[in-house]
């Protein structure tokens, strides 16, 4: 495998984008504008991740849409296998040969000194994961290299990876709030922009495409 090798490679999944974050669409619509947010928190996300280091990045998706982003952001798009979200990570994992480090593709306010430290902080571990800010779901889950661990993300997914055996970072959320705040409903994504979000997502936030569009057409 081509991996520009720095031993990790980073597993993110992602829906088509017209099912995806169905949670946002009380307020953000029409579809197109959830799309345009979806996709700008996703960039923020991998960029955030290019920029901590020299990483494998693997994304995931059945939307053709998001495997040509994927591209464009230096990362490697594989197709969905099916089976949902657990599946999709495994197939985005197959053939890692160091540590996988799955993670969330909705952290619009992740920094690249987060993701390089949690990073660094599981590298002493066989699995560790930080939870998201809820303490419920799990941000990023890090397996180490010849460890066998299946990945339990969905409801609750948090006590699910602890008993699995993996050890919590940040269990506070006090040292990397930003990697802790994945985006579900639209109080994460106003607890995102108090954090600070990346320069796609806000640029999405501040310029709805239903806007855009009007006012070209003005
Ligand atoms: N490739 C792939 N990604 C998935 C799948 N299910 C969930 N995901 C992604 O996994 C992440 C976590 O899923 P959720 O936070 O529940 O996101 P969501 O399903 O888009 O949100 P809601 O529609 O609001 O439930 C998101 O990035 C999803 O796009 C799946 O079956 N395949
Ligand atoms: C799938 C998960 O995320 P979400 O809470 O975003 O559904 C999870 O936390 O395991």
């Amino acid at each position: 495998m081509d991996v520009m090798s720095d031993g990790v490679t980073v597993v993110l999944a992602l829906k088509a984008l017209c099912h995806a974050k169905s949670r946002l669409g009380d307020e953000y619509h029409p579809d197109a504008d959830r799309e345009r947010l979806v996709a700008a928190m996703f960039t923020d996300t991998v960029a955030a991740v290019r920029s901590a280091g020299h990483h494998d990045v693997v994304v995931v998706s059945p939307d053709p849409q998001v495997r040509d982003l994927t591209r464009r952001l230096g990362a490697r798009a594989v197709s969905e296998p099916g089976g949902g979200l657990n599946a999709a990570l495994a197939h985005g994992a197959a053939g890692a040969d160091g540590t996988v480090v799955y993670l969330q593709a909705d952290l619009p306010a992740l920094r690249a000194e987060s993701f390089a430290e949690a990073v660094a902080a599981a590298g002493r571990l066989p699995v560790a994961f930080v939870a998201d800010r809820h303490g419920t779901g799990t941000a990023l889950l890090a397996v180490a290299a010849g460890v066998a661990f299946t990945p339990a993300f969905g409801t609750d997914s948090a006590a699910a990876h602890r008993a699995g055996g993996a050890v919590e970072l940040d269990p506070s959320g006090t040292r990397w709030p930003d990697l802790g705040c994945d985006v579900d409903t639209p109080d994460d994504l106003r607890a995102a922009v108090a954090l600070g979000v990346g320069p796609r997502t806000d640029t999405a936030m501040l310029m709805p495409q239903s806007d855009a569009a009007h006012n070209h057409a003005e």
